[in-house]
């Protein structure tokens, strides 16, 4: 939960939070920083055991502060005291009747105003009582008087509150100003920046007196500039109003916004299992073998469809299995955060043992946290021996359960179907035992499986539900389009109008073809989900723009001599995106020092003119894998000279590519990125400063390497690793798909997520 989120809960602003975090010893960075599960319990400890009521110690405490208060209220009883103190201002008059008249309020605003002295030194109230102090000034001078009821129980402020209120927005600057500007707003409500003008306007100041106190606090801000929100809730405290900061929800991103789901509302949903392992021992049969003999209760007699992912029954309960086979998919689905997998089958011959993919397979399931579950196959064959298969895995972590582990492992024939059962039955065991839960009743939202294009229906995509439930006539974005669902199509080939979570589902009616692992959600307002989709596109676009002058294959040399081009962005279109994919991962190794591959865009389908803007924004080149542009297109890279390849040939399109940067660079010492890892966890060792543990996600990490700490795509840091550890012993590299701990010489301000890239500089050879 974020720091504004978690206030908000508690009815205090985020500013106090912030105070409350740093006073319980964990300082974090604004209000946008997330508090985890521990962090939120010793808040609500430390409130618990501060914030009921006043304590004594926190009074003590206080003690100081409030006898300068004191103090200060008498010096201004003689101006002040003449101050309303009902419900309006202009009962002033009648003052001392009304408290005779109220026998039960004598005391009470006294009281609210020294416990609110307490409260506010302790740095957090509920937002409720956090506009009391202001009122606490008003009524400063009958405090002394009462000043020994300040005990009482919080529960009083809420009865003060509501006439407080009322009495509020006349009386709270005093009769002076009241008369210049009658109505000031004791809080404002803001999304972001705001400028200096506006934020004068919301104060209800002129602009100038803001612009005093932003000095006054050292910000040299003109009336147009934008100031931020912190510093507006210091300014707006001078001026005594309350800055209550309420996030403008951009959905644009709405992978990263995590919805949270009242645990009433949640029910279980079926598994979703990925089928990875070696090549050849057996993934797809048993991926057919489990759909044949277990349908779907209802839906027997379908016609089985290929939609990339099905679901079957067991013992009433329902198991999706993505029907894409390998690590391939998996990986491509995590690479774009989307979480897709619930539980791994590692599919291991018994006749052929553990592999390199097993390993492999292993370990991509191991980073993404994913329980395994051993399928040791083809038992039917003659003397195989599955021990051995289970020797081999705990070599790897995979302990099985008999042998004192918590790894299942079920012997199987994917050919004749033996064990398949218990297969099943274990993936519901360990499905139970991972609670897996969504909340089928609020709009869907999920990820792309599969995307192409179909001559006749146009874009089709499976998708799986994972939260909600899709419904056809939904309006949904899905990567950077956005569609009303036409149809519904599931496993069977029976069109379906409601589609709950873990549902996969073939859907008709986008506009154009997402990527697999994009993700999607349901938005209701047409407009609204029109706009957010184009917003991504624009920001597609945005991120990818490049270097100003183009890139073509013709002067590319010329241009990485001289420096231009660092990155060689591509887009590529391909008639399927089994190509399409392919190219892109070919490409992709093209290893050439000075020169990036980067493949801003890869699809399905005839290049477009949007491909060809896309180009343009970023200086890419188009490849068309056996597809062609669209006439528009054609006359539009001409214009905008853009450079468009067109192959039949995988290898001759990276024989081209290749070509034009091999050879090109002629400086004695390059720069050669070897890897990249990501940090998962700090650990501040005192005397040894931050162990980054990280997870290598590409090439290695060498240890006599360079060091960049890339944060939000930004370079912070350029140095040297000091230390690499794996486990318990130094080692000198750590490749990709591994856990790692290491140091930086000198630098310690790394930061869970921060991306190291890793360099060596190598001497080039000159052709
Ligand atoms: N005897 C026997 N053969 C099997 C069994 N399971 C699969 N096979 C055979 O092993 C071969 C490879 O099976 P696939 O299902 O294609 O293997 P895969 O893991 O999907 O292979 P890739 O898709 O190439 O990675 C085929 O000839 C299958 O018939 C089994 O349980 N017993």
């Amino acid at each position: 939960m974020r720091v504004y989120e978690y206030a908000k809960k508690m009815k205090i602003s985020s500013k106090e939070m912030l105070n409350l975090l740093e006073q319980v010893g964990m300082k974090v960075n604004n209000h946008m920083s997330v508090l985890d599960e521990g962090m939120i319990q010793k808040v609500e400890q430390h409130m618990n055991k501060e914030g009921g009521a006043p304590s004594e110690a926190k009074e003590k405490a206080q003690g100081e502060k409030k006898v300068k208060q004191q103090a200060k209220n008498q010096n201004q009883s003689g101006s002040r005291s003449q101050r309303p103190s009902g419900n309006k201002r202009n009962s002033r008059p009648n003052r001392p009747n009304q408290r005779q008249n109220q026998p039960k309020s004598p005391g009470r605003q006294p009281r609210i105003s020294a416990a609110e002295e307490v409260q506010k030194s302790a740095g957090f109230m509920a937002k409720d009582k956090v506009e009391q102090p202001k009122r606490a000034k008003k009524e400063d001078p009958k405090k002394g008087r009462f000043s020994k009821l300040k005990d009482d129980p919080p529960k009083d402020f809420a009865i003060g509150r509501g006439k407080g209120r009322n009495r509020k927005k006349g009386d709270r600057k005093g009769e002076n100003r009241e008369k210049q500007a009658p109505v000031l707003p004791k809080e404002i409500t803001v999304s972001g920046p705001l400028t200096v003008a506006d934020f004068a306007k919301l104060l209800r100041r002129e602009a100038s007196a803001v612009i005093k106190k932003l000095i006054s606090h050292g910000v040299m801000a003109t009336i147009n500039q934008e100031i931020d929100v912190e510093t507006m809730s210091v300014i707006a405290e001078e001026f005594d109003v309350t800055v209550i900061y309420k996030e403008e929800v951009d959905e644009s991103n709405f992978e990263e916004q995590e919805e949270v789901d009242a645990p009433e509302d949640l029910v279980e949903r079926p598994p979703v299992v990925t089928i990875m392992g070696h090549v050849d021992h057996g993934k797809t049969t048993l991926l057919d073998q489990i759909r044949n003999s277990n349908v779907t209760a209802g839906e027997a007699g379908g016609i089985t469809q290929h939609i990339g992912a099905y679901q079957v029954e067991v013992n009433g309960k329902k198991i999706t299995f993505l029907d894409t086979p390998g690590h391939a998919a998996f990986t491509t689905m995590r690479a774009r955060g989307a979480q897709v997998t619930d539980i791994t089958i590692l599919v291991v011959a018994a006749d052929d043992g553990v592999m390199s993919q097993t390993i492999e397979a292993v370990n991509h399931a191991k980073a993404a946290n994913v329980p395994i579950i051993v399928a040791v196959n083809k038992m039917d064959k003659p003397g195989v021996n599955p021990d051995r298969v289970k020797q081999q895995l705990m070599e790897h972590g995979l302990v099985p359960e008999e042998w004192g582990g918590d790894t299942i492992f079920v012997p199987v024939s994917a050919l004749t179907g033996n064990g398949i059962e218990d297969l099943l039955e274990m993936v519901l065991l360990v499905a139970e035992v991972q609670e897996l839960k969504a909340n089928p009743n609020k709009r869907a939202r999920g990820v792309v499986i599969e995307a192409e294009l179909d001559k006749g229906r146009g874009a089709v995509a499976t998708v799986l539900v994972q939260n909600g439930t899709l419904k056809v006539g939904d309006g949904i974005v899905a990567g950077n389009y956005f569609g009303k669902i036409r149809a519904m199509i599931n496993d069977r080939g029976r069109r379906i109008k409601t589609a709950p979570p873990s549902t996969p589902v073939e859907i008709l009616g986008l506009p154009d073809v997402p990527s697999p692992g994009d993700q999607f959600m349901v938005f209701e307002d047409e407009k609204k989900g029109r706009a957010i989709a184009e917003k991504r596109m624009q920001k597609r676009i945005e991120e990818e723009r490049g270097a100003s002058s183009r890139v073509s294959l013709d002067d590319l040399f010329k241009q990485i001599k001289e420096g231009e081009v660092k990155d060689l962005n591509i887009i590529i279109k391909a008639d399927v995106q089994g190509s399409a994919e392919a190219l892109k991962s070919s490409l992709e190794k093209i290893d050439v020092e000075g020169v990036n591959v980067k493949i801003i865009h890869s699809g399905v389908g005839a290049i477009s003119e949007s491909d060809i803007i896309l180009a343009s924004a970023s200086n890419a080149i188009v490849i068309g894998f056996n597809v062609r542009p669209e006439p528009n297109a054609r006359s539009m890279a001409e214009q905008e000279k853009v450079d468009i390849r067109l192959h039949r040939v995988i290898y001759n399109v990276i024989e081209e590519i290749e070509a034009a940067m091999k050879g090109m660079l002629d400086p004695e010492f390059e720069e050669k990125v070897v890897g990249s890892a990501e940090v998962r966890q700090i650990f501040k060792v005192s005397k040894v400063g931050t162990i980054a543990g990280c997870y290598v996600i590409e090439g290695k990490i060498v240890r006599d390497g360079n060091a960049r700490i890339i944060r939000d795509g930004v370079v912070i840091h350029d140095g040297k690793l000091d230390t690499l550890k794996r486990f318990k012993d130094d080692v000198k590299e750590v490749a990709q798909g591994y856990e790692c701990g290491l140091t930086l010489q000198n630098y310690n301000d790394i930061k869970e997520g921060d991306l190291i890239e890793v360099y060596v500089i190598e001497e080039v050879e000159r052709k």
